[in-house]
């Protein structure tokens, strides 16, 4: 049973538009995912194709004009909204992709230590911030008179600390240099090599792919593929979707080919297969209804053509 499992999840904003008038936007449609214990699954995906809605989703944090539908479950158990807020901090750790989110009025070495377990806080403190290169003094700053790379760095400690079941990092690696990016990955492999499952998002597939088990591909609000790492080589011909071998190929290692034209807005969704626009291989049945999950040689796609 996988710990977490996340099914047919869409996500609507309604917002008032001039006048009266109510606009409703689809920002994330039918996605499902399900995460093992011992395992990371890498999230990647344009700008605004719901990575981080689906972040909050899971915790229970989405603004208050979101409707949701679908299923999340944690350990074999529906989530309800008093279920997310008992495991927030604890069971599921998040580090936000926003840097905004610390206390702003306490310490950062006492704020990342409420989240600690062990015994010693401040031994176990010590010694991640060590790792991270986050120099003795650190522990004693405010939130306002650290760095942009140095915030990101006390994040991934909180979670680190924190030893949650199920780890969601939302782009935990921006401004962080080589060393301390590739100490951050490291963790995440411990942790999962450990028993926790992680969620990471990020843009960077470089990273997502040194240590990830699957990746899981969005595209406008949807999972277009889930593959297993393995599948990412050569010229990608083990991919099942032609948006993931696009992006593969648009990787400067290999044919830096760009894929022209962009993802459609929420509010103007083709009526067909989201990526069918852009599409080469695309043909007229793409375009008359959104192609189902399929289960492909062990990842999923939705793709009519994909085999
Ligand atoms: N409160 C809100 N009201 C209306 N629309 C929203 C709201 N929050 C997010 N959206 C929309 O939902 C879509 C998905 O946003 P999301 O933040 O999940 O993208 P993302 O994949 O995390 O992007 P990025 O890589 O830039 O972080 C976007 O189109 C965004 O404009
Ligand atoms: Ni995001």
């Amino acid at each position: 049973m996988p710990l977490l499992e996340v099914d047919h999840l869409s996500v609507a904003f309604t917002q008032y538009a001039k006048g009266f008038k109510q606009d409703t936007s689809y920002v994330m449609n039918r996605l499902s995912l399900s995460i093992d214990k011992g395992e990371i699954v890498a999230v990647v995906g344009s700008s605004g194709s719901g990575k981080s809605l689906l972040a909050h989703a899971i915790l229970g944090i989405l603004p208050a004009n979101a409707t949701v539908t679908g299923t999340i479950s944690y350990d074999g158990m529906e989530l309800s909204p008093e279920k997310q807020a008992d495991l927030r901090g604890r069971e599921i750790a998040l580090v936000p992709q926003s840097v905004t989110y610390l206390d702003p009025l306490m310490k950062v070495g006492a704020q990342v230590r409420t989240s600690v377990r062990q015994e010693d806080a401040v031994t176990a403190q010590r010694n991640v911030f060590e790792k991270f290169k986050l120099k003795a003094g650190v522990e004693k700053l405010f939130p306002f008179q650290l760095s942009g790379g140095m915030t990101r760095r006390i994040l991934v400690s909180t979670a680190v600390l924190s030893e949650a079941e199920l780890i969601i990092a939302d782009e935990p690696t921006p401004g962080l240099d080589q060393a301390v990016m590739n100490e951050a990955l490291a963790s995440f492999r411990e942790l999962a090599d450990n028993g926790s499952a992680v969620m990471l998002i990020t843009h960077d597939i470089d990273a997502a792919l040194k240590i990830a088990d699957k990746i899981a591909v969005f595209y406008a609000g949807t999972t277009v593929e889930i593959a297993p790492v393995q599948d990412f080589s050569g010229k990608g011909e083990r991919l099942r979707h032609p948006y993931t071998k696009a992006l593969w190929r648009a990787l400067p290692q290999n044919e830096f080919l760009p894929i022209p034209g962009s993802q459609p807005q929420a509010n103007a969704l083709p009526k067909g297969c989201l990526f069918e626009p852009r599409c080469s291989y695309a043909t007229e049945d793409c375009s008359k209804q959104i192609p189902v999950a399929r289960d492909v040689r062990s990842g999923m796609v939705r793709c009519i053509h994909a085999t």
